[in-house]
């Protein structure tokens, strides 16, 4: 009986999937319907707008760091916490990530937060930013991007992060991992993410060329799932969630997780006996290394002595501790041209990324 009843609520929910959000909007918050407006009470920091709504279980994010929302060490924290916040209210089953800023979605790393910053400064920075992405990544929370705006680099590391992406049909509003041309190589984790998405070629030379797509290139070549007017990005993102949400328990607590993740090698989705493994699992199974940031801290001595002199491996294997070093921690995640005089001190960077991350096995 319950079983039936489910099955006819999701059936409803697929033909009019915006019925389940009553009470969601974009830009306001109205009343949820029949639950007293507490879910209609925004929460949130100063740069991070957040419109909950109890009653449809979705809540909508907004970044808010004008002009150009840099992901500044706060937004970085701020964006952290108010995901934690979600994700432990068990009300909360999705998340719409947008953006308060006009025109930009966001511009990717706060790059003063690099250049010329003292090594602790960046490794907390560094720190910062892979949290965003394990707090993401691994989220159990149904995200939807409504990419407002433009959206290079970090801003596309978000979008990809989440598990559908609609785009506002703007050319000048172009989305990709652009690292290259700031002479600068995406993490391996962040390669992985591009491949599952795009497909290995296309990522290859999307990320040798630094490609940004224009809305049309972006859907043609699958990094957003949907392109609509500008004034219907919102609209579209509350009706892909419905989509997402639609899947009945207790598939759909689980749905982002295992369908962001599905196009993983099967080995990492399934045990040896076929069985699909937990969602949670098999990301873990896929990134190891992620998890095991979680228990890593930047070495104070590489961030007293190593990080400002070009680092190599050698040197940073001469300095770390010989437990850290026990795992084999080359990456090679970033490379920066010292021939780039605006961004010489993004080579902090590559010594960041060697200190946190672990060789993949
Ligand atoms: C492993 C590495 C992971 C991630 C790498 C990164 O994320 S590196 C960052 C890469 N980001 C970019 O390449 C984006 C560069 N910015 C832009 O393309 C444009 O600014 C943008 C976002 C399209 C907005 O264009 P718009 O015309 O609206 O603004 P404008 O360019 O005039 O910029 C306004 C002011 O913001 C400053 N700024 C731009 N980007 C950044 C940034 N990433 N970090 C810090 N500051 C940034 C820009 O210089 C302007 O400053 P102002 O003092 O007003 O001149």
């Amino acid at each position: 009986m319950a079983l039936a009843s489910g099955v006819r609520f999701a059936e409803r929910a697929l033909l009019r999937p915006w019925a389940l959000l009553r009470g969601t909007t974009l830009g306001r918050t109205e009343p949820a319907a029949g639950g007293g407006g507490d879910g209609a009470r925004r929460f949130g920091s100063q740069r991070v707008l957040v419109e909950p709504d109890a009653a449809s279980g979705v809540a909508v994010m907004k970044l808010r760091n004008p002009p150009i929302n840099a992901l500044s060490l706060e937004l970085l924290t701020e964006l952290v916490i108010s995901l934690e916040k979600l994700e432990n209210d068990k009300t909360f089953r999705g998340v719409i990530l947008t953006s308060d800023c006009p025109r930009v979605f966001c511009a990717g790393l706060d790059l003063t937060e690099i250049c010329g910053r003292n090594p602790a400064h960046c490794a907390e920075y560094w720190k910062a930013m892979q949290e965003l992405w394990l707090r993401t990544y691994l989220s159990s929370l149904v995200l939807v991007a409504a990419i407002n705006g433009a959206c290079p680099a970090g801003g596309c590391i978000i979008a990809l992060s989440c598990d559908c992406r609609v785009l506002a049909d703007n050319p000048k509003y172009r989305i990709g991992l652009n690292e290259t041309l700031l002479g600068i190589i995406a993490p391996f984790w962040l390669k992985d993410t591009y491949v599952n998405t795009i497909g290995h070629r296309a990522s290859e030379q999307a990320l040798q060329l630094g490609s940004l797509f224009p809305p049309a290139e972006a859907l043609q070549v699958g990094l957003v799932d949907q392109v609509v007017p500008e004034d219907q990005v919102q609209s579209t993102a509350l009706s892909e969630m419905a989509r997402w949400l639609a899947v009945p328990e207790p598939g759909s607590s689980q749905v982002g997780p295992i369908f962001f993740r599905s196009r993983a090698p099967a080995d990492q989705e399934h045990d040896a006996k076929g069985h699909r493994r937990p969602p949670a699992e098999a990301a873990r199974r896929r990134h190891p290394e992620l998890c095991q940031l979680r228990l890593q801290r930047l070495h104070p001595e590489v961030a007293a002595g190593v990080l400002g002199e070009a680092p190599t491996e050698e040197r940073l294997r001469a300095v770390l501790p010989a437990r850290v070093l026990a795992k084999p921690i080359l990456v090679g995640t970033v490379a920066l041209e010292d021939s780039s005089p605006v961004f010489a001190h993004l080579k902090l960077l590559r010594a960041l990324c060697f200190a946190h991350l672990p060789r993949r096995p």
